[in-house]
C-alpha cells in the first residue's frame, strides 16, 4: 500500500493554520494524524473516528481505511459494511471515495474466489472513474487498474476470451508506459496460452522479450520466462517447461528478484513439468518447494484460484505415487469447488445474457426513438413550413386588404384624377372651418371656359393632364391654410378663411392673372403649354357660421351660371352674412 497521501501535500505550507485554534486547524491536523496513519500502516483507531466526526469526508476515508486494515476473515459479513459506507460515500457525491471502497470490494472478492461479485462491482466504476494513470494511488480505483482486475477476474471465473479482451483494454490505455505494456502484454500471453492459440502466442512473446529488452525490466524478463515455461507446459513440452521455469528462477536471483511469489511460481512450474515427465520423487520435492514458497507469500493474486490449482497438482501427483483414495478425495474436493465456480460462471452467463438482452432492447428502442425523432422533426420542419407559407400569404392578404381599403377611401376622399379632396370632403371641410370661425370667409366655385374645347382639341387623355396640372396650380395658389376640391368635372371650389368679399374678389382675379403667366411660363411636356389661354368664370359668395353649405353651393352655382351667361372669364359674387356676430362652435 502506498505511503503518499494527498491530505499531506499542502500541510507544509500552512503552518499558521496547523498551530491555530479553529475549525479549520483541527481538521487539517487530524488531516495530518490520518495521514500519518496511512504511513505508518497503524490501525485507524475507533478514538480517531470520533474525532474526526464534525470532517465527515476525512471519517469516511478512514473508515474505508480501516475496513481495509482488517483481515478478511468474516468476507461476505464485512462486505455489507463496506456496502454502507459506500452508500454515504454515494449520497455526498465523494465519488473517489466510492471508486476506492469498491476497489477494496472488489480485492476482498477475488481473494475469496468471487469472481462474480468482482466483475459486477467493477462495471459500477467503468463508468465513473476518471484517474486512469496507475500511479492514481490506493485511494482510488484508476480505470486502468479496473481493466486488469476484470481481466483476472474472468481468466480464474474460466472465461479466457472475455480476459483477452480487458488485457487487450488495458494494453491500450497507456501505451506510453512501458511497465503497463509488459503487464498488458503478459496479460495477453496468459488468455492466448490458456486457450491454445500458440500461433499466436509465440510472436507475442519474442514481441514481449523485445519490450522488456528495450526498457531493460528485469522483473519482466523473470515474467517472460515463466511465461515462455507456461506456454511448453500447455504445449506438452515438459523439457523445454522446465528449461524456461529454470531460466526465470536464475534469472530472478541474477537480478536478486528471488521472492516469495516467484519461488511459488516456478516451483510450480517445474512440479509441473516433472507430473508430465512422471518424475514422481523430483514432483514431490517441487511440491515441497511451492509449498515453502507459499507459506512465504501473502501476496498470491487470487488465493481460491491458486488453491484449486495446488489441490489440482497435489491430487496428481498422489495419483502418481498411486494414493488413489487420497487422490480421489482431493479430485472430489475439487469437483465440489469447481461446481461452485461453474454455478458462478452459469449465473454470469445469465447475467450477461440478460444485460445483452436489456443492451439490445435499449439499443432498438434508442434506435426506434432516434427514427421518431427524426420524422417527428421532419415532420415538425414541414408544419414549420407550412405555418410560415400560411402566415406570409396571411400577411399579403392582409397587406393586400389594407392596401384596397386605403384605396377605397382615397378613392372616396379624394379625388381619383386631381388628388384634390373629393366634393363631399372639401365641402365638409369647409363648412367646418366655416363654423368654427366668428368672422365670416369666402367660398369659391370655379369652371374653366371651353374645356370641351380642350378636350377635343387633346384628346381626353391629355385633356386630363390639363386638368391634374390646374389642380395642382389651384392648390398652390389657395395656399395650405385653405381647403380645395374638385366640384365636378372641370370645376373646382375652395375657401378664403378670413377673407371678406371685396378680398376674395380681388383674390380670384389675381388667381387669373396668375394662370395666364403660369401657362406662359409652362413649356415642354406640361399640357398647359399645348393649349391655348385658359380661363375660368367663378363665382364668389361670402358666409359666416351660421349659413349652411347647401345654401352656400346653391348661390355659387347660380352666381356661376350667371358669369357664364356673361360671356366667359367673368366672376360673380353674393354674400349671405347677416351681419350678426357669430358664436364660435
Ligand atoms: N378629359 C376630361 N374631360 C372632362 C372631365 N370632366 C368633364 N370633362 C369634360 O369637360 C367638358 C365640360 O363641358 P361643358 O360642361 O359643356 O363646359 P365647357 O366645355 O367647359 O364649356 P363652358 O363651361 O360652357 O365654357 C365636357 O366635354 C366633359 O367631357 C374629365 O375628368 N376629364
Amino acid at each position: 500500500m502506498s505511503t503518499q497521501h494527498a491530505a499531506s501535500g499542502g500541510l507544509q505550507e500552512l503552518p499558521e493554520i496547523l498551530t491555530s485554534q479553529t475549525p479549520v486547524a483541527d481538521y487539517y491536523r487530524l488531516s495530518l494524524q490520518f495521514a500519518s496513519k496511512i504511513a505508518e500502516a497503524e490501525p485507524v483507531t475507533d478514538e480517531l473516528l470520533e474525532a474526526l466526526t464534525p470532517y465527515p469526508r476525512v471519517q469516511l476515508e478512514a473508515r474505508l481505511l480501516q475496513w481495509a486494515q482488517h483481515t478478511p476473515t468474516t468476507y461476505p459479513k464485512r462486505n455489507l459494511q463496506l456496502q454502507q459506507l459506500l452508500e454515504v460515500a454515494k449520497q455526498n457525491n465523494w465519488p473517489r471515495l466510492e471508486r476506492w471502497g469498491i476497489r477494496l470490494l472488489v480485492e476482498r472478492a477475488m481473494v475469496h474466489g468471487d469472481y462474480m461479485t468482482a466483475i459486477m462491482n467493477i462495471q459500477r466504476i467503468v463508468g465513473s472513474a476518471s484517474a486512469i494513470q496507475p500511479s492514481a494511488g490506493v485511494f482510488d480505483y484508476p480505470l486502468s487498474r479496473a481493466y486488469l482486475d476484470m481481466a483476472d477476474a474472468f481468466f480464474y471465473l474460466g472465461d479466457a476470451g472475455m480476459s483477452l479482451e480487458f488485457c487487450q483494454f488495458y494494453k491500450q490505455f497507456l501505451t506510453h508506459d512501458a511497465h503497463q505494456m509488459a503487464q498488458g502484454m503478459k496479460c495477453e500471453i496468459r488468455a492466448y496460452t490458456h486457450n491454445g492459440a500458440y500461433r499466436t502466442v509465440w510472436p507475442l512473446l519474442s514481441e514481449f522479450n523485445q519490450h522488456i529488452a528495450g526498457f531493460g525490466l528485469s522483473k519482466e524478463r523473470v515474467e517472460a520466462a515463466l511465461a515462455a515455461s507456461r506456454v511448453y507446459l500447455h504445449k506438452g513440452d515438459y523439457r523445454l517447461a522446465e528449461e524456461f521455469a529454470k531460466e526465470a528462477k536464475f534469472l530472478a536471483r541474477h537480478n536478486q528478484l528471488e521472492f516469495g511469489p516467484w519461488r511459488y511460481r516456478y516451483a510450480q512450474l517445474r512440479l509441473e513439468a516433472a507430473l508430465g515427465r512422471k518424475q514422481v520423487s523430483l514432483a514431490r520435492e517441487f511440491w515441497q518447494q511451492m509449498l515453502n514458497a507459499y507459506g512465504e507469500t501473502t501476496t498470491v493474486t487470487s488465493p481460491a484460484y491458486e488453491h484449486v490449482r495446488q489441490l489440482e497438482l497435489e491430487a496428481t501427483l498422489l495419483g502418481l505415487e498411486q494414493n488413489y483414495q487420497q487422490a480421489n478425495a482431493l479430485y472430489r474436493q475439487i469437483h465440489s469447488l469447481e461446481h461452485e465456480q461453474k454455478k458462478q460462471f452459469r449465473l454470469l452467463e445469465q447475467l450477461s445474457a440478460f444485460t445483452n438482452e436489456i443492451s439490445r432492447q435499449q439499443l432498438s428502442f434508442l434506435q426506434l426513438q432516434a427514427q421518431l425523432n427524426k420524422s417527428q422533426s421532419r415532420n415538425m420542419k414541414y408544419l414549420a413550413m407550412a405555418a410560415v407559407l400560411t402566415a406570409v400569404i396571411l400577411l399579403l392578404m392582409l397587406l393586400r386588404v389594407v392596401y384596397l381599403k386605403r384605396r377605397i377611401e382615397q378613392n372616396v376622399v379624394y379625388d381619383g384624377l386631381t388628388g384634390l379632396d373629393a366634393r363631399w370632403f372639401a365641402l365638409s371641410k369647409i363648412q367646418r372651418k366655416l363654423t368654427r370661425r366668428a368672422e365670416p370667409g369666402c367660398v369659391v366655385l370655379l369652371d374653366i371656359d371651353h374645356f370641351k374645347d380642350i378636350n377635343r382639341q387633346l384628346g381626353p387623355c391629355k385633356a386630363d393632364k390639363v386638368l391634374i396640372e390646374l389642380a395642382r396650380f389651384f392648390k398652390y395658389e389657395v395656399g395650405t391654410n385653405n381647403i380645395i376640391g374638385r366640384y365636378a368635372g372641370e370645376q373646382f371650389v375652395f375657401n378664403l378663411s378670413n377673407s371678406l368679399l371685396d378680398d376674395a374678389i380681388g383674390f380670384v382675379d389675381k388667381l387669373k392673372q396668375a394662370l395666364a403667366q403660369h401657362q406662359s411660363k409652362a413649356a415642354g411636356p406640361l399640357s398647359l403649354a399645348n393649349v391655348g389661354p385658359i380661363r375660368f368664370c367663378a363665382a364668389v359668395v361670402e358666409a359666416d357660421c351660421k349659413t349652411s353649405m347647401d345654401d352656400i353651393m346653391e348661390l355659387c352655382e347660380q352666381q356661376l351660371k350667371k358669369a357664364k351667361s356673361r360671356g366667359r372669364n367673368q366672376t360673380r359674387s353674393a354674400s349671405l352674412v347677416c351681419r350678426a356676430k357669430c358664436q364660435n362652435g
